[in-house]
Order: C-alpha cells, then structure tokens, then sequence
C-alpha cells in the first residue's frame, strides 16, 4: 500500500497520513451501498473464531480483497470476509479474520476497519481473539474477558494514532483509560453467569509477533499486569474507543505461556487454532446472546 522509505524516514509510523477521512468513507460507503442492514455492533473474529460469522443469517459477504483499499488476511484461521447479516435477529458487521502487524501491515492499516466501522454508524465493537495465558490460575479453554491492555509496542512508532489526526474521527489525545467498558463487561458476565459458563477476566498484553514470546518477556509481560498475551485487539480497542465507539473484548486462553526456562513444552499456532475450534462454539453462544443487549 506504501513505500516504505522516504528520505531515509521510515513511514510505516504515519501511514495513518494514508488513511483520510474522504478514503476511509469510500470504503464506508461502497459497503452501505451494497446491503440495506445499519448495523450498530461489529464483531471482529480472532484466530479460529471465524466460526462466528457462519452464524450470521441472512449474510452479504465481501471477501476482503472486493472491498477497495482494504488488506488482505494471510494468517491460517482467518478466512478474509466482511459479513453484512443478523446475529439472533440483530444486525451485525463481522469481520471474519483480522490485521496483524506481523503480516507485514502498518497498525495504522490493522486497524483501518475501526474507522470504516465508525463512520458506517458502528456504535459497539466487540473483539474477540486467541490468546496465551500468563496468569497461571488460567486453565487452556477459559475465556477472558478483558478488563485492560498493556501494549509496549503502542508505546513506539507503531502507535496507530501517530501522524495527521482528523478530528472526525477522534480527539489528537484521547484519554484511555477507560476503553473497555465496565456495562458491557457486566452484560457478558451475567450471560455467562446465567449459562453457567465461568468467565476469567483481566489485562491483556499485546506484542507484535509473530514469534511467540521468550521466557524473560513473558515475566516481564507478568510483572507489568499482564494475564494474558497476544498480538492483537488492543491496537484495534484503542482506535475503536479513540472514535468513540464502545469496546468489549474477549480472549479465549489457548495455551499457557510457558515461563519455566529450558522447558520442552512450546506453543503452536496449530494448537491454538485446535484449542480455538474446540472452544469456539461456548463463545459464538455467549455473543449470540450478548448482541440483543448491545442493539441500543
Ligand atoms: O487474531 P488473534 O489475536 O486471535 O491471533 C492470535 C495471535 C496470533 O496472530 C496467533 C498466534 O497463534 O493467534
Ligand atoms: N503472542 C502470542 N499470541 C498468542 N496467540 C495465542 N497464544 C498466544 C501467545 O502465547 N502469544
């Protein structure tokens, strides 16, 4: 989408300078002509959670690569489609697989779709993603609902809010926080306290991979509050909430992060695909609950 290098000046950190308000409501506008839906809640699904978007009724579905000026998926379990249906009867926008900067993306580009979700009328964004457990009270299989981020690499120039900021979309300095909102963090539990499904929650810690962490940096990642870890969600919960929209975000704890040096256990992305799939249908229950609370 951009070379990189201008004057020796590396731009990924301002490629957000790329996405202007006019390009992004292209985008926002050639999906909104092509469905009669206006969804309010948009749900992005993590690594081998795209089974979500199969549960969408009545669905208009844009493989990624229609939609003008929108990435590419390339990372096994995430499909690549944009879903215009109904979720239990309400209308929904699904993302069926997402960006990472690892794939070689800008965060300003892995966090393109917040701002076409704003301005196609989005008001909740409810992430969901893959994630390796640092809290070692965490079981392989529970869900986490996210109460907070810690994101070292938002601390850089990878920082998606970084270059020209058009306050159409959101404040220069946005305050956060605050992102995860605790209402719709008590929705999901009460949903889940019904069902009777038990529901971790806490911080997530949020790197950029694609290689999973070392030893060290997991304790580092511990030390900094972290319960679980992952490579994405809270660059897209920070521009979502940076836009006003509010943010739920939910990780389903694949692995455990192994923080014993020279052991032989290792993570695998099969395996949290595996874990993923496994679990996936107890999450898509619980969000099918959840959008008839949020359509407000
Ligand atoms: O898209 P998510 O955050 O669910 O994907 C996680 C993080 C890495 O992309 C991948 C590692 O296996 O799963
Ligand atoms: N970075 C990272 N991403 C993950 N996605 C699923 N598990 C993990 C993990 O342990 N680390």
């Amino acid at each position: 989408m951009s070379s990189l290098f201008v004057n020796h000046i590396n731009i990924n950190a301002i490629t957000n300078n790329e996405f202007t308000y006019d390009r992004v409501k292209n985008i926002s506008d050639w999906i909104l002509n092509r469905v009669d839906l206006r969804p309010k809640i948009a749900i992005v699904c993590g690594s081998g959670l795209g089974g979500l978007g199969e549960r969408v009724q009545d669905a208009r579905i844009f493989p990624y690569e229609e939609i003008p000026d929108f990435p590419r998926s390339t990372v096994v379990g995430h499909k690549g489609n944009l879903i215009v249906g109904k979720l239990n009867e309400i209308p929904v926008i699904c993302m069926q697989g997402r960006f990472h900067s690892y794939e070689g993306y800008s965060n300003a580009l892995c966090t393109l779709p917040m701002k076409v979700f704003k301005l196609m009328g989005v008001q909740t964004v409810l992430l969901t993603c893959a994630a390796g457990g640092l809290n070692q009270s965490f079981k392989v299989g529970d869900i986490m609902l996210i109460k907070d981020h810690v994101a070292p690499l938002l601390w850089t120039l990878q920082n998606p809010l970084i270059g020209h900021n058009d306050e159409r979309f959101g404040p220069r300095f946005p305050a956060c926080n605050n992102i995860y909102k605790k209402n719709l963090r008590d929705i999901f539990r009460s949903i889940a306290e019904e069902k009777q499904i038990e529901l971790q929650e806490g911080n997530y810690a949020y790197l950029g991979g694609p290689n999973y962490e070392t030893v060290t940096e997991l304790k580092a990642l511990i030390q900094m509050g972290g319960d679980a870890v992952g490579a994405s969600t809270a660059n897209e919960a920070l521009v979502a909430s940076y836009c006003g929209m509010n943010v739920l975000a939910i990780a389903l704890i694949t692995n455990k992060a192994v923080i014993e040096y020279d052991s032989q256990d290792f993570p695998c992305h099969e395996e949290v695909i595996q874990i993923a799939n496994q679990k996936a249908c107890v999450l898509q229950e619980l969000v099918t609950e959840l959008v008839k609370f949020l359509d407000f």
